[in-house]
């Protein structure tokens, strides 16, 4: 079973503009909204991939609700604790170029023994043959190490982690090595405190850094640059595929789907790369944040091509 943990979800509202003015009066079109954050993206584009999970985090009032209804309407087994206020609303916008432009609420306050209640649901859901995703920001009041502690506290119970957050999150969460991570480019760059490597030899030489005994997989997602896969197996670079780019939200979620799938599933590096590059360009050629259907995603299996760096 793989769990997947929001700790701030959002209905995410996806809206396109010509050109963005700021300081500017903006017009926004085709607005839609989808039921998201992290986590929640995971979930639905693991039932996509024909999964089933269970999606927990924190829901806050009338948006929660919508992000609720919305799982339960898809069939995705759900339950989460239920805080003051309300679920954020994230808003994105894509210009003529395709350039997006994200602004993301902070979310509702959650207080520690709200903290305590998810940490017991998980544990209640989860064993050793599970994998916990933990991923996103998280909301006001709850403290950056708490990654860490948690990946510490699962694997006390033989369960694995695979995070993917940024900044502080990622850095104090990197230090209870979880089974697997995916920093995007711009994420590892920032942990290790340098800036964005240019070449894929350099990207790689950073990736590797964050490989240990415990961190067995590190993909590095690099958007429409293609991405890394790293383990003790071999180094694979996969270039981006050519797809009809509708938004690229949710695609970072979308690997990290295929990469729980590909490790539940026990598929090998190369396998687990071909599942992640087609599930993820699959995301970018739908509307908001949907996940592409099974069909599309096994056609765009046949685009990936894989170049061995190194095993
Ligand atoms: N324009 C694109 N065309 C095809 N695939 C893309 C495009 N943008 C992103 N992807 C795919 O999605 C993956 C994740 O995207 P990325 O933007 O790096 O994630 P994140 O949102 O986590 O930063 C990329 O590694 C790539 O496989
Ligand atoms: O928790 P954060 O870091 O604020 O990110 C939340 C946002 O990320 C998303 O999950 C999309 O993430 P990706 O584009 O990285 O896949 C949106 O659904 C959501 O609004």
């Amino acid at each position: 079973m793989i769990v997947t943990v929001t700790f701030n979800p959002a209905i995410d509202k996806t809206a396109l503009v010509d050109t963005l003015v700021v300081g500017g009066l903006n017009r926004l079109r085709d607005v839609r909204q989808d039921a998201g954050g992290k986590g929640v993206n995971v979930s639905k584009t693991l039932l996509a991939l024909g999964s089933n999970s269970f999606a927990t985090g924190f829901l806050a009032g009338s948006s929660g609700r919508v992000i609720e209804d919305s799982l339960d309407h898809l069939g995705i087994e759900n339950e989460f604790v239920w805080v003051e206020g309300n679920t954020r609303t994230n808003l994105k916008v894509l210009n003529a170029k395709m350039e997006l432009t994200e602004l993301n609420e902070p979310g509702p306050y959650v207080e520690m023994e709200d903290v305590q209640a998810l940490v017991e649901l998980i544990k209640k859901k989860a064993d050793p043959s599970s994998y916990v995703v933990l991923s996103g920001n998280v909301s006001p009041g709850v403290e950056n190490k708490i990654y860490k502690e948690m990946i510490a506290s699962l694997r006390e119970s033989g369960i694995r982690v695979l995070l993917d957050a940024d900044g502080e999150l990622f850095k104090e969460g990197i230090q209870a090595k979880p089974y697997a991570i995916k920093p995007n480019r711009f994420e590892l760059a920032q942990y290790f405190g340098v800036r964005e490597p240019e070449s894929l030899e350099d990207t790689v030489m950073l990736g590797e850094k964050l490989l240990n005994d415990q961190t067995r997989l590190v993909v590095i997602s690099m958007g429409g640059e293609g991405a890394l896969f790293l383990s003790e197996e071999a180094f694979l670079y996969c270039p981006v595929l050519p797809i009809d780019l509708k938004s690229s939200v949710g695609a970072g979620d979308a690997m990290v789907a295929a990469m729980a799938l590909g490790l539940e599933n026990k598929l090998s590096l190369e396998e687990l790369a071909i599942l992640c590059m087609a599930t993820s360009a699959g995301a970018c050629t739908t509307e908001g944040t949907q996940p592409a259907r099974l069909e599309v995603i096994e056609d765009l299996k046949d685009l990936v091509q894989i170049e061995r760096m190194r095993g």
